[in-house]
């Protein structure tokens, strides 16, 4: 009996933990924003944009190859020779066909290109004139897709951001004043207390997420922004005010660098400077607007009256695949470009005028992590807690999944007695609650935790926090609400089937399938850093899952099993819980005999079962192995699969 009652340990913890945070948040409700309302010590203006130091980036001879295995032999050149400048105050755009290497310059100057054993990236950068070093500017990346926790609200978003990321020194004030300043500016205040939204409940646009996107970098104050295809997938109004935000940005002082796709002409009319790509060469780089087309008209092609300069450019200089005759012209027409643009002042104008001395460089872009790590703790534990708590359709779903399951089992299981045949159908309805439990909290986390772990993976190489407060918050966050369904799930089933009718029993039940619940929700998440997709990680868990099942004590006896498998049932979770659910059910309980071969009581169903010297405690050690073991491995293995980016070496140093 002692035994049966220690596994109610989880179940109070967890229960001790989310009367702790509900006591926490029940000061916050979850749904107000973290704005402090305290008054400004310094009477500081901070309605004005922040001063950032200007920057001119220039980049000379930048070469990407995409090497063969063997290390030496070219397999593609995505980038050949690029040279330009990005100038504080400009925005400049890069222009070319798809494929043209517009992403890979932008990654290349951002020093954010991933790094892979077959690239070889050789070049120069220079900042003010200057070889650029690691972290001598401050660089803000806005990726094409825009990633977010779904039910954090604008200003959540962007004052978690600012929490992390701006000084420690600086007074929670100021911060609120800098969250309200980049709102304005960007255009968020109307939408600043929604939910960002997802697929399953709808939030902010999409060119609000962008310019959400564009906010939550300038938190750090960029002197660089660099924007990957901005406007895409964008309705032409949202596109137009996101470029419009770009162009704010530059008239404000910053370098803004984005690469786009076919932009209209008031897009177009935007940009100061234009850097276009062809294959990875550069067929035009200077100002965008009538010097880029007396560019070409000198080159014998005019761009016709009313006609966008971005269709014009995008015909003049796309490779046309659609016949032999028409692809070997437009290739000579891209090769001439080519070579009339390197020979011309306009390549080389640019640039300071003397070959710049080659220096090793690196363009690995970290920030210092500003804060504490208790303080990184708190504020992730609160992410993670309004994440789970707010995700109304996933735990509607999950609620609804666990009654509907408790009340088919306990349909099929309907009050069992103590009769012979009653013992099979105990350990069957055991094994079957046993499989439901870790199916369902596995399955949820491989669903979520992918998407989840892309934006870590961003805000961990920012240097925004650290992957062990990152961790320790959710684990903790998340448990109330993970215990809930399988106690949910245990309160139905248990007196429909009419298990062992004791209320020790039954919380030591509940205890079971609770820390069931937490190991595979641990396994998903390991399943989910290993994996580099939502649609791989839903392949791998239930496959891998399934192999636990078999060995999870009621098909095969691992005795019976072939040796090369005997290990499995020790670290299968199913086989864990199955046991311990099992010693909880059958010890004292009495069976009726009719036959001289029936098992008289539940200690010798138990040894048929090959659990007759085992306890629930010893089980549930195992099981808290298995949980920490698969916890360690995800730390170990989103430490490892941490983004890394190619380092750029000086073409003299590569040779
Ligand atoms: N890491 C890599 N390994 C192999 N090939 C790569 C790698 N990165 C880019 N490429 C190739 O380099 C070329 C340029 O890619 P990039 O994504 O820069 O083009 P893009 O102009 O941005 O295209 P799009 O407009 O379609 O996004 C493509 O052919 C792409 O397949």
């Amino acid at each position: 009996m002692a035994a049966a009652a220690a596994p109610a340990i989880p179940v109070l913890v967890a229960g001790g933990v989310a009367a702790l945070v509900l006591k926490f948040f029940s000061r916050r409700p979850p749904a107000a924003p973290e704005i402090q309302e305290e008054a400004s010590d310094d009477g500081k203006d901070a309605s004005s944009a922040p001063e950032v130091p200007p920057i001119t980036l220039s980049w000379h001879k930048i070469c990407c190859a995409l090497q063969a295995k063997d290390g030496i032999t070219t397999v593609k050149r995505l980038l050949k020779n690029l040279s330009g400048e990005a100038k504080a105050g400009r925005l400049l755009a890069i222009m070319g066909p798809s494929g043209s290497g517009k992403t890979t310059i932008l990654n290349v100057l951002a020093g954010q290109l991933a790094a892979s054993p077959r690239l070889k990236l050789t070049g120069l950068l220079f900042v003010n004139g200057t070889p650029c070093v690691s972290t001598s500017y401050k660089v803000a990346y806005v990726r094409q897709e825009d990633l977010f926790f779904s039910q954090l609200t604008v200003r959540e978003t962007l004052s978690l951001a600012a929490e992390l990321q701006l000084p420690g020194s600086s007074t929670a004030a100021e911060r609120s004043r800098y969250v309200d300043d980049i709102l304005q500016r960007l255009g968020l205040v109307r939408c600043a207390d929604t939910p960002v939204g997802d697929a399953k409940v709808r939030g902010i646009s999409g060119g609000e997420k962008k310019r959400l996107s564009i906010a939550c970098e300038l938190i750090a104050s960029p002197s660089v922004i660099f924007a990957d295809e901005p406007t895409t997938g964008l309705d032409a109004f949202q596109a137009e005010q996101v470029m419009e935000t770009l162009k704010k940005l530059a008239q404000d002082g910053h370098t803004v660098v984005c690469s786009i796709h076919q932009p209209r002409g008031s897009i177009y009319s935007k940009f100061d400077d234009l850097l276009l790509l062809s294959e990875g060469s550069v067929i035009y780089a200077g100002p965008a607007q009538n010097e880029a087309l007396a560019y070409f008209a000198g080159l014998g092609h005019s761009c016709p009256e009313h006609v966008n300069p971005a269709e014009f450019f995008a015909d003049l200089i796309s490779i046309d695949y659609s016949s032999p005759e028409k692809e070997s012209a437009s290739r000579k027409r891209v090769e001439a470009f080519v070579e009339i643009f390197a020979t011309t002042l306009y390549a080389t104008r640019s640039l300071s005028g003397t070959e710049p001395a080659p220096v090793k460089l690196s363009t690995q872009h970290v920030t210092q992590q500003k804060v504490g790590w208790w303080k990184q703790f708190r504020l992730l534990f609160r992410r993670a807690w309004l994440q789970a708590i707010r995700d109304g359709p996933t735990n509607k779903v999950r609620s609804r999944m666990s009654v509907a399951a408790a009340m088919i089992f306990g349909s099929i299981y309907w009050r069992m007695g103590r009769s012979q045949t009653s013992i099979q159908d105990r350990m069957g309805l055991l094994q079957v609650a046993a499989v439901n439990t870790a199916m369902a909290a596995l399955t949820k986390t491989v669903n979520v935790f992918p998407k989840e772990r892309a934006i870590v993976d961003r805000e961990r190489a920012k240097g925004s926090y650290g992957l062990a407060p990152y961790l320790a918050a959710k684990l903790i966050a998340e448990m109330p609400i993970g215990a809930a369904f399988p106690l949910l799930f245990g309160a139905i089933l248990y007196p429909m089937a009419r298990l062992h009718p004791s209320a020790k029993r039954f919380g030591s039940f509940s205890s079971i399938v609770t820390v069931e619940s937490f190991a595979a929700s641990a396994m998903g998440l390991c399943v989910g850093a290993m994996v580099p997709s939502t649609e791989a990680a839903m392949a791998l868990g239930p496959s891998l899952m399934t192999v636990f099942i078999v060995f999870g004590g009621y098909y095969v006896n691992s005795e019976n099993a072939p040796v090369m498998f005997r290990w499995i049932p020790r670290v299968s979770l199913i086989r864990w819980a199955f046991q311990a659910l099992c010693i909880n059910e059958f010890k004292g309980l009495k069976f009726e005999c009719d036959k001289p071969y029936d098992l008289p009581n539940g200690e010798q169903a138990l040894e048929r079962l090959g659990f007759g010297d085992s306890t629930i405690n010893k089980a549930m050690v195992e099981e808290g192995r298995i949980l920490l073991f698969w916890y360690t491995m995800t730390y170990a293995l989103m430490r490892k699969n941490k983004p890394r980016y190619q380092r750029i070496v000086a073409p003299d140093e590569s040779s």
